[in-house]
């Protein structure tokens, strides 16, 4: 009889610093409900390391928020590379800049510490503004590569493996980062935890997360595929990784650190005159 190697062996999704200080997995491990997983960091920046990357956007000038969507009808005589425009959409109506990797060395020393990556890896950190109303719809953070425009985002830096998502301040109300097909962790389902801002986690499908000043989600967007085996497929987007910023009712800082499989470059909108 074949010998198929342990699933141990064969992470599906990227392995992160599971000692990392902090962190703790939020949803459930049950196989029968099928959960992606989530993991939060409480205090994963400090509130001084939050002010300060506000201000940086402030200062900075914050502009649209694009989408990294399909476009319909890619025109094949353009290169791949050239095609892969972000847009701006109605789906996302927040503002953003775009930090210099080293402007923020403590953040990305962080990211870096928590998910096992190197520098290279991380898309430029963004810091991102939410005013009332202000929402990104439903989503997947990473690539469809079925499709031509996801063809040409991978082109520079590969699909995006994990997204840390880093709260910037408290939010009392609105802005929740919602996973439609997440379980809560059992031991978190109802409870008056602080991650669900005292509503009950729900009893069925669903994890919606509360903005609070410095804590962090950890997701992954995509996973790894292999054959029976054990040889690898490769990445594939995980629809279950689905997510939304609810519409802010309070003003919303975020900051986002998504992770590449490979090595990324991007210019940022403004360097910072003093690193954070
Ligand atoms: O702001 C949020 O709660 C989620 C943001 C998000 O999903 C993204 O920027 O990709
Ligand atoms: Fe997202």
């Amino acid at each position: 009889m074949a010998s198929f190697p342990s699933p141990v062996l064969l992470p599906k999704y990227l392995p992160i610093n599971l000692n990392y200080p902090n962190l703790a997995l939020i949803t459930s491990i049950d196989p029968s409900l099928n959960s992606p997983p989530i993991y939060y960091v409480h205090d994963f920046l400090t509130i001084n390391e939050c002010d300060k990357l506000i201000q940086a956007g402030l200062e900075g000038g914050f502009h649209p928020s694009p989408v990294v969507g399909d476009s319909p009808l890619p025109d094949p005589t353009i290169p791949a590379t050239l095609r892969a425009k972000p847009k701006i959409s109605s789906a996302r109506t927040s503002t953003t800049i775009y930090l210099d990797r080293a402007d923020v060395p403590t953040l990305v020393s962080k990211v870096t510490n928590l998910t096992g990556v190197g520098p290279s890896q991380c898309e430029l950190p963004q810091v991102a503004q939410y005013l009332p109303d202000q929402k990104y719809d439903s989503h997947y953070d990473a690539f469809d590569t079925t499709t031509p425009n996801g063809v040409a985002f991978c082109q520079n830096g590969g699909q995006r493996i994990c997204t840390v998502l880093v709260y910037l301040n408290d939010v009392e109300v609105g802005g929740r980062t919602s996973f439609p097909m997440a379980f809560w962790r059992e031991d978190l389902r109802g409870e008056d935890n602080m991650l669900n801002g005292g509503q009950g986690g729900g009893d069925g499908r669903g994890v919606s997360v509360r903005p609070r000043k410095g804590g962090a989600v950890v997701f992954f967007p995509s996973h790894n595929t292999y054959n029976a085996m054990g040889k690898e497929l490769g990445l594939v987007l995980d629809p279950l990784a689905l997510h939304r910023a609810e519409e802010a009712v309070d003003v919303k800082y975020v900051s986002q650190v998504w992770i590449r499989a490979g090595e990324y470059n991007g210019v940022p909108s403004r360097r910072l005159s003093t690193p954070i």
